[in-house]
């Protein structure tokens, strides 16, 4: 009912928020579109569920997060897809995986400082009753 549509206008702007601030982090540009296959082109050999910064806004604006851990589900993608397809001690490897650990440090620092466990409880609520 409008209050359902309450809560997950709020799940929205809270994770279109996060996802913004990562997307101005210098730290993370790598993660901010989708892997240029005409780049990479054996990424989508390695990597079986690709997702990054931008899809992730699609899929807020798409109401295909309920609460914020199927949002975290994802986010978490972005920065395990990295770690997968860059294993080696190839100085890139190595500055990608760092980056890739920063956004999963960073992600979870602010959804520990930021998200309420009643509003999440709601969120999940809010899932169980559809
Ligand atoms: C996002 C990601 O995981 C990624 N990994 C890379 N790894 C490499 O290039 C390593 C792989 N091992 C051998 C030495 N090269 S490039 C790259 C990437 C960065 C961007 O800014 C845009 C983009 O489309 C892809």
């Amino acid at each position: 009912e409008e209050q359902e549509e309450d809560v997950l206008r709020e799940l929205r702007l809270f994770l279109r928020n996060i996802t913004e601030r990562l997307s101005l982090d210098r730290r993370f540009k790598a993660f901010t579109k989708p892997v240029d296959i005409e780049e990479v082109p054996d990424y989508l050999m390695v990597i079986k569920k690709p997702m990054d910064l931008s899809t992730l806004l699609t899929n807020i604006d798409q109401h295909k997060y309920v609460t914020v851990g199927e949002f975290m589900a994802d986010a978490d993608f972005i920065w395990k897809n990295a770690l997968e397809y860059n294993p080696d001690s190839d100085p890139m490897d190595r500055n990608i995986r760092h980056r890739a650990c920063a956004l999963k440090d960073t992600v979870r620092a602010i959804i520990r400082d930021e998200l309420d466990e009643d509003f999440e409880r709601v969120c999940e609520e809010i899932r169980e009753s559809r």
